[in-house]
């Protein structure tokens, strides 16, 4: 699914009513009353009190609209004006008068004393700010938002929650109403799924206002998010003639003294998403764990005992994934830096790979054209230093991945993969997966796929797809708690029959606002 920009929305608002010949009430009219029928088909009528706060914009014409809506199907309704300014907006004011003739008379909030009582077991409606936002909201009109937060009631906001920008860090994390469900217009948008940002948030759905079809499908996004739908056109099915030699041979380098399971965990996830062979390069004291953790994978020791010292293999590997449980022992740290010198095959690159890329920067000119590398946060900051906000982490990434030609895939709720100055933001995953050795799994499915042919862009968005939706399923079984990286193996094959079956579910659920 496409992620527009605000402005992109602003452009395809106008658009629409130019080329539809309609008012922009009309469309005002249409958005709201699409906000109107999901409310209306999940209460009811339920005689439950809605307070609808409405801001002086078109965030605000909104909630006056639903505001009437909801009053005119006998609901138990209470529009308040947020009077924070007298620059209404044109169809703010034709929707104020609406209302009025409807013979509602909204209440003006014009500052503290006058914050009405909302208990937990009402419903607010949050149409205070939408797009429009441009500076942090200050004063009574914070306290206010803050005072609807503290009610902890149902939020359900329109559009963005108020306070969050689409596409940049809100300027007051004080200043930002908590919503339960945002009912976003025509498309997600990027705050919904940063860490910093997304917590505002449980839940979004899309409602489709009827933006202008031609120029959503023709608008070039920077950003997408990935679902099912996505996916399902990179899977490449295996064919009936086929042999192990067609779905590539991967390496998997790395391990250490007390550090060899992350490589039995990233050689079997290899394995699991389809790679043909696997070969484990690990160091001596790991042969024989490896080779009765897991039979299927092939296994050659380095020279050095407890840890890689010297990185030399026989073979001819497709792919290499490199890093997990390797250390960065200063012998490991010369094998690793000579072996990247001197590599020229595809490499996935993790956990101490990374560090020592960080530590040892001239490396990176080093690496072949669309490298993946799989930070967490940590190892995200060593290269490419400290960032002001999440939006700016991706700024940032995205630089350093044009810079070295790389595809860069930031772990997190909502792992972004970064290429070519775009954004793929992932859809699957749980909290369970903060766990040690999911990152292990990840290399080894993201190392599996590049070996059976699908490009290394390709092979992390479908890859992290895969691992989220692998671990989704898990826990159906074994609880958040009790997910272990293993059990993310064991259900690879789920998530692949998965892609084939039932449509994704239309509601997104976000990590939880009142924990
Ligand atoms: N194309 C669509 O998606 C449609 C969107 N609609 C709705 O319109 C809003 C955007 O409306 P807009 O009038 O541009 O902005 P806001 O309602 O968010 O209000 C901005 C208003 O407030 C002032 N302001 C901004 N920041 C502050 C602040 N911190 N403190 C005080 N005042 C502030 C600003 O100057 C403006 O006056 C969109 O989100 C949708 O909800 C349409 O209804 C349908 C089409
Ligand atoms: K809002």
């Amino acid at each position: 699914m496409k992620i527009f920009t605000a402005e992109q929305l602003y452009e395809a608002d106008k658009i629409t009513i130019k080329k539809n010949k309609i008012a922009s009430s009309d469309l005002m009219e249409h958005a709201a009353t699409q906000v109107f029928t999901w409310i209306h088909s999940r209460m009811q009528g339920a005689p439950v009190p809605i307070h609808v706060f409405c801001g002086i914009g078109n965030n605000g014409g909104d909630g006056l609209v639903l505001g009437r809506h909801l009053l005119q199907h006998g609901y138990k309704v209470q529009v308040y004006v947020v009077n924070f300014s007298d620059q209404r907006s044109e169809d703010f004011l034709l929707n104020y008068n609406r209302l009025k003739d409807a013979e509602c008379w909204p209440t003006l909030i014009k500052g503290e004393g006058e914050f009405p009582k909302i208990t937990k077991d009402d419903i607010v409606v949050d149409a205070i700010f939408g797009l429009g936002l441009n500076r942090a909201p200050e004063g009574w009109v914070k306290a206010l938002m803050q005072h609807v937060n503290d009610a902890r009631a149902y939020t359900i906001a329109v559009d963005v929650p108020s306070g969050l920008y689409a596409n940049s860090a809100p300027d007051d994390m004080e200043a930002v109403v908590h919503a339960n469900m945002v009912l976003t217009f025509q498309a997600p948008k990027l705050s919904f799924f940063l860490p910093e940002t997304g917590k505002f948030l449980q839940s979004w759905e899309v409602l489709d206002i009827g933006l202008d079809p031609e120029y959503l499908n023709a608008t070039d996004v920077t950003m997408q998010l990935i679902g099912k739908q996505e996916v399902l056109p990179m899977y490449v099915p295996r064919q009936k003639y086929s042999h192990k030699g067609n779905y590539g041979h991967s390496l998997i380098i790395g391990g250490s003294f007390g550090k060899i399971g992350a490589v039995s965990l990233a050689g079997k996830a290899c394995l699991t998403t389809g790679a043909g062979l696997v070969t484990a390069y690990i160091p001596e004291c790991g042969y024989e764990i490896l080779q009765i953790a897991v039979p299927e994978v092939m296994v050659t020791s380095d020279p050095g005992k407890r840890q890689i010292a010297d990185i030399k293999f026989d073979m001819a590997p497709t792919v290499i994934g490199v890093g997990p449980g390797m250390g960065t022992d200063d012998q490991t740290r010369n094998a690793f830096a000579e072996f990247i010198r001197t590599n020229e095959c595809p490499l996935v690159i993790d956990a101490d790979g990374l560090n020592i890329l960080a530590a040892e920067k001239e490396l990176l000119e080093s690496l072949p054209a669309k490298t993946v590398l799989t930070p967490h946060p940590g190892e995200l900051e060593r290269l490419i230093g400290a960032w002001t906000d999440d939006f700016d982490k991706l700024e940032k990434t995205k630089a350093f991945a044009k810079k070295y030609d790389l595809v860069i895939v930031v772990k997190g709720a909502h792992s972004v993969t970064v290429c070519d100055q775009k954004l793929y933001i992932n859809t699957t995953g749980n909290p369970g997966m903060a766990t040690g050795g999911s990152g292990d799994v990840l290399l080894g499915m993201i190392t599996g796929l590049i070996s059976q042919g699908y490009d290394p862009l390709q092979a992390a968005v479908f890859g992290v797809y895969l691992h989220g939706r692998a671990a989704d399923i898990a826990v159906n079984d074994t609880s958040y708690q009790g997910l272990l990286a293993s059990d993310i193996i064991d259900y690879i094959g789920d998530a692949f029959i998965d892609l084939f079956k039932r449509p994704e579910p239309p509601v997104h659920e976000e990590e939880g606002k009142h924990e």
